[in-house]
Order: C-alpha cells, then structure tokens, then sequence
C-alpha cells in the first residue's frame, strides 16, 4: 500500500500542531529538572566518580525498583535537553549508557560552593509557580493591586515567606546559595565598584552572606545588614557585619553605599517607590542593584558611574 503525500495545506495544519504541542509542553524540562535536583542524580553522578550508569544512580538515589525504566526515560529527556551529558552509549553487545555532568548540572552538586540547588528548588516551588496558572486572571484586574502573588495568596511575596516557616527556610537556603555563588564573581570581577565608598548597607540583607563576602574582600567598607527583627535574631554571631533590625519601608540608616540583592526582583512597584525615597534622603555615593546577574551603580544624581 502507497500513502499518498499530504497536501502543502494538510502538511502546514499537521505542522502547526505540532508548534502548539512544543509550546504546550515545554515545561517538561523545567519539572525534569525539578525532578533531577530532587532526586539529587547530579550528586549521584558526582559521588560516582564524575560518571555513572543508570544503575549506579540507583543506588544512589532514593528510587523504587520497579521506576528503574521510567528513571532511563527521565535521563532520557535530560540529556537531550543537555542537562547531562552521555559520555558512553550501550554497544550492540550490551551495556549501559554512561552518564557525566555538563557545566549547568555541575552547579547541582551539593558538596561545592557553587551549588545553586537550593535557588532553583525555590523558583520551581508550587508557591512561586502556581500563580502563574492565574496569570490570565490577574490581566482581567484594574493595575496597580493586587499582584499575581497577592491575588493567589492574599499577601506580597516578603509577607509570606514571613509567615510560612517551611518556605522561609527554603527562601532563605535559596538566597544564601544564590549570594556564595554571585558574590564570589562580585568581589573578583568587579571589586571597582567598592573602591571609594567606605560604608555599605546591605538592605533586607537576609543573613548577611553577601556583606560578610564584601567585608572579607574590602575590610575597608565597614558593612551592615538592614533586615526584619527576625531574621536578625537568626544571624551569625561573631562577624565583622552590622546587624540592624528595622524595616526598609520605614526608614534606611544613613550609609555610604546601599545594596539591594534581589529585592527590587521580589518588591511591588510601590515598594520599590519607597526604598527609592528613603535612599535618595541620604548622602550616599553609591546604589547598588543585583538582580539576574546585573548590576547598576549610580550616583545620588542617578547617574551611571
Ligand atoms: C529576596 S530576599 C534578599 C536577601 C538578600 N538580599 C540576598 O540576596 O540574599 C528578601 C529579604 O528581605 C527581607 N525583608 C522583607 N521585608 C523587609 C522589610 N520590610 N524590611 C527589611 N527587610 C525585609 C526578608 O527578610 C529577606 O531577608
């Protein structure tokens, strides 16, 4: 039997379909990922020499017996998606394929210092990602309240990781991870911008990891964390850091130097508004913002320096 070739008209639908089918399911390798870093397989690999086969993972990973074919097919989409590598395939004789890291999944092992594990469990988290299922709902309200967060949880995104312990700790785990991995790159690659300031406020600094790195690196920069009386309570004693409780939207103790990691990424538009005023009261020669891995220093005039 012949099959006779699809018009141009029947071939462009099948191919449209196809598109929708690509967009509708490319969140199968964010959840792979997810999968991955929860089921800890780049520590598996690592712990193995670098390179591992599917059942040595296994033994590795906490996994029933019977998934073992379902664990290949979840290898199978994360290295086509080159999130690891196979660095040997099955001959026709037998085998299994051998498994290695690639450079983005060398940042999931636990065991170093640049393990961004933690800040990716929080971006993939139910809480971060579900009220992006109601983001067509959010469109239907009038700007500028309530955000997609505010709308899923009655709250800002800083109110419930306030409120909710078990996510505070992994809000919290995340920015640590986040700030030993940035600021070691920071400190060497643009120690410039801490020349010339003597003071610095690290504002909502969490528990002080990128202060503490600044400190170490420009002993020079006298620098202190701004944070909720809580979080405060909770840093690490016995460091050349300040540490101030307060509330950033109240009032921002005068300094030299302001840095805001992160913040301006988790704030609302008027909460930005406020921590903007409050800087801009002070005398301070430098505005620090870190966000996805960019950086911004202006002068009091707003200015690029
Ligand atoms: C996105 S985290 C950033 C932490 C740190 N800058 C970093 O990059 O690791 C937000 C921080 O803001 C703090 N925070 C929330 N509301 C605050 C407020 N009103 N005043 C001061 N800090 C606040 C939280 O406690 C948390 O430590």
């Amino acid at each position: 039997m012949t099959l006779s070739r699809p018009s141009s008209n029947t071939q462009a639908l099948v191919d449209a379909q196809l598109e929708l089918w690509h967009h509708t399911l490319r969140y199968i390798k964010s959840i792979s990922l997810k999968s991955a870093i929860d089921l800890r397989i780049a520590d598996a690999i690592h712990d193995h020499g670098g390179t591992a086969t599917l059942p040595q993972i296994a033994t590795k990973i906490v996994l029933h017996q019977s998934k073992l074919p379902c664990l290949r097919r979840l290898m199978r989409v994360l290295t086509v998606t080159g999130f690891f590598s196979i660095i040997e395939h099955p001959t026709d004789g037998g085998g299994e394929h051998v498994y290695g890291l690639t450079p983005a999944s060398s940042l999931l092992v636990s065991s170093t210092s640049t393990n961004l594990s933690p800040f990716l469990t929080m971006m993939l988290h139910s809480v971060t990602l579900s009220p992006f299922l109601r983001l067509s709902e959010w469109f239907e309200h009038e700007l500028p309240d309530p955000t997609g967060f505010e709308m899923a949880y009655g709250q800002n995104f800083l109110d419930f990781v306030g409120h909710d312990d078990k996510f505070a700790k992994i809000f919290n785990d995340a920015m640590v991870a986040d700030s030993s991995f940035v600021m070691d790159i920071v400190v060497t690659k643009c120690s410039d911008v801490f020349h010339g300031i003597s003071s610095l406020m690290d504002v909502a600094g969490g528990l002080g990891g990128a202060s503490q790195a600044i400190s170490k690196s420009f002993p020079h920069v006298k620098c202190s964390v701004l944070d909720l009386p809580h979080v405060v309570a909770a840093a690490p004693a016995r460091t050349n850091v300040e540490y101030i409780a307060g509330d950033m939207f109240e009032s921002i103790p005068p300094t030299n130097a302001v840095l805001l990691k992160l913040n301006y990424f988790f704030c609302t538009d008027d909460q930005r508004k406020i921590i903007s005023s409050h800087i801009s009261l002070f005398d301070s020669s430098g505005f620090y913002v870190t966000g996805a891995m960019r950086s911004v220093h202006n002068n009091k005039n707003g200015q690029r320096a």
